[in-house]
């Protein structure tokens, strides 16, 4: 093990004796090597969501101590574009996310700064919302979005209500590294803090000014009492009161909780990874739609920014992918967008460069200008606040990914699962008034624009060996080209850590730059309209597999996808 390693390890061990959970936790592991490793090899860093990383002891680990030296070092980077600067907090469902999020009001109010915080759990879009709304520098959520019970994590906002971009993590990151977690908790108290002021909760206006919003992205609001029936689960999250209130003052009488996960709890008792990608997060509601007949069972995941939904189709229940949704609303915003005569000159659809591709045809359809970022909704948040600069915030219509993140206003500049429900539910109201459901709708648009297959194949690589062996099948991917090997024909690669799209479609291979900033995702362009497109998860220690296939039929894209697949992964295990 590294000396610097292990020297820290002692360091956290002597300096814990009074905080007995972290303390005990660093006892117990004094013989195993790879433990201590794993809590001491590296700072926790930003990722595609903010700092993310186990509860724990250590310096690559979400504790007290941790998320002071983040918040110290934030507090810094604000307090040097503000002196009078002020912040908001929120904090989700998750174990010790009030409690860090009471940390990093201290360290905020110890130097100065003015800090909002919410007293209950909130959703991240609020979050983003109450920045803009209390003209806030920026803002905090303690949360791990869908991640496991054991995960927790700081996403960190500018002013303009969107999650850091690369550019300004980078700068804060400068001034998180100058500080010593160990010595960055502050000697103040949360208490003397609100008694004095500068700690202050949030109003409840805020709140319903946020719902105002939410509701007003309505596309369909003529019709105040609502047919369909839907059953709803907050996943043990924040979702429940923002999403009860909106759908009901929305009309949607039939409206049915999943009680089991209505409690707020972050051991996620009935769904151990609450994450709406997952169809088992959706066992609990489908006893209640077998039981109701619900059109519509919507799932948002414990910090309520990702949607995830399962449709009736006739007698049976499907799980909607998150780029099937994407389509859906995209069609959906535009058709009623033309309806009701409000769809803006030059309208524009933002999504990423691992989302669908067969948004770039029903864009074409209605006229509607498609620009593609980095994974992240930060990515599209910040596309969003570039419009607003320019004064043309009336251009955006919609940003998906396909994560389940989606967002069809401009009043967060983060996705939000409040108002992707709420559109769901509406879109799946204006189709079943027609006879239709969510499944025909779609099977409609793959009859027009042929049938899009696209697969996410997670590969797990835990702890350091786990990291470098993904940064090693990187290179391998980005130096070699084993798609040739597989049979398969490339026509172009991206290479977005260099920015460079070679392409092979004419006999000599012409070069052009890639304009996005760099990130570590390579995507194979390959000949059947196959493409393929990798990159390290930013959020979990993962390597991610996007494969799209464009074919005639289902059997021909599934086909070839599994095809495709098998060959990576048997090149990977090699
Ligand atoms: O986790 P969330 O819901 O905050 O979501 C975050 O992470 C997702 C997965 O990122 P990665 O592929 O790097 O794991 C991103 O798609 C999303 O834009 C980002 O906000
Ligand atoms: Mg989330």
């Amino acid at each position: 093990m590294d000396k610097r390693v292990f020297d820290n390890y002692i360091i956290w061990k002597n300096f814990t004796m009074a905080d007995s959970l972290l303390n005990e936790e660093l006892d117990a592991i004094e013989a195993d090597e790879e433990a201590i490793n794993d809590r001491f090899y590296k700072e926790l860093e930003f990722g595609t969501g903010g700092l993310r990383g186990e509860i724990g002891a250590g310096t690559n680990r979400m504790n007290i101590y941790t998320v002071a030296r983040a918040s110290t070092g934030y507090g810094r980077y604000l307090l040097k574009n503000n002196s009078n600067a002020k912040v908001a907090i929120a904090y989700d469902s998750r174990i010790n996310s009030d409690k860090f999020a009471k940390t990093a009001a201290l360290c905020f109010a110890a130097m100065g700064i003015k800090v909002y915080i919410w007293k209950e759990i909130m959703p991240t879009p609020v979050l983003s919302f109450t920045v803009r709304s209390l003209k806030c520098d920026g803002g905090i959520v303690i949360t791990a979005s869908h991640n496991p019970s054991r995960y927790n994590g700081y996403k960190v906002y500018g002013k303009d209500g969107c999650q850091i971009t690369t550019g300004s993590a980078a700068q804060i990151y400068k001034y998180i590294n100058e500080i010593d977690a160990l010595n960055s908790m502050p000697d103040y108290n949360f208490d003397e803090g609100i008694k004095q002021g500068i700690i202050e909760y949030i109003e409840d206006d805020v709140f319903r000014n946020y719902i105002a919003e939410v509701k007003r992205t309505s596309l369909f609001n003529d019709n105040v009492n609502k047919n369909i029936k839907v059953v709803y689960t907050p996943l043990h999250g924040t979702g429940l009161k923002p999403i009860k209130a909106v759908m009901k003052e929305m009309g949607y009488s039939n409206f049915y909780v999943v009680d089991k996960q209505a409690v707020a709890d972050g051991n996620f008792p009935t769904c151990p990874y609450p994450n709406p990608e997952i169809g088992e997060v959706f066992n609990l509601g489908l006893e209640m739609a077998d039981n109701n007949g619900a059109d519509l069972i919507i799932a948002t995941d414990p910090d309520c920014d990702r949607a995830g939904v399962v449709v009736k189709d006739r007698a049976n229940y499907t799980l909607l992918s998150g780029n099937e949704i994407g389509i859906l609303l995209f069609d959906y915003i535009c058709k009623r967008r033309l309806e009701l005569k409000n769809m803006p000159d030059n309208a524009l659809v933002i999504t990423t460069i691992v989302s669908t591709d067969m948004i770039n045809h029903i864009a074409r359809t209605y006229g509607v200008e498609v620009i593609k970022v980095l994974t992240g909704f930060k990515f599209i948040g910040e596309q969003i606040g570039m419009l607003e600069n320019k004064g043309e915030e009336e251009r955006y219509i919609f940003g998906f990914e396909e994560s389940y993140g989606y967002l069809s206003g401009t009043y967060v500049r983060d996705k939000d699962a409040v108002n992707a429900s709420l559109m769901v539910a509406d879109m799946c109201e204006y189709y079943k008034n027609q006879g239709k459901t969510l499944v025909d709708v779609l099977k409609e648009l793959y009859e027009k624009y042929g049938f899009f297959l696209n697969t996410l194949h997670s590969i797990e690589f835990p702890g350091e060996y786990g990291m470098k062996s993904m940064e090693k099948i990187m290179e391998t991917f980005r130096k070699k080209d084993p798609f040739k090997d597989f049979g398969f024909n490339v026509l172009e690669v991206r290479d977005y850590l260099e920015s460079v799209s070679r392409s092979f479609y004419e006999k000599a291979a012409s070069i052009s730059n890639i304009k996005l900033p760099k990130s570590n995702v390579l995507t194979f362009v390959l000949e059947n309209k196959i493409s393929v497109t990798m990159r390290p998860s930013g959020t979990e220690p993962k390597l991610k597999l996007y494969l799209s296939i464009n074919a005639k039929d289902k059997k021909e894209a599934q086909d070839l996808e599994h095809d495709v697949y098998t060959a990576i992964k048997e090149y990977i295990e090699k």
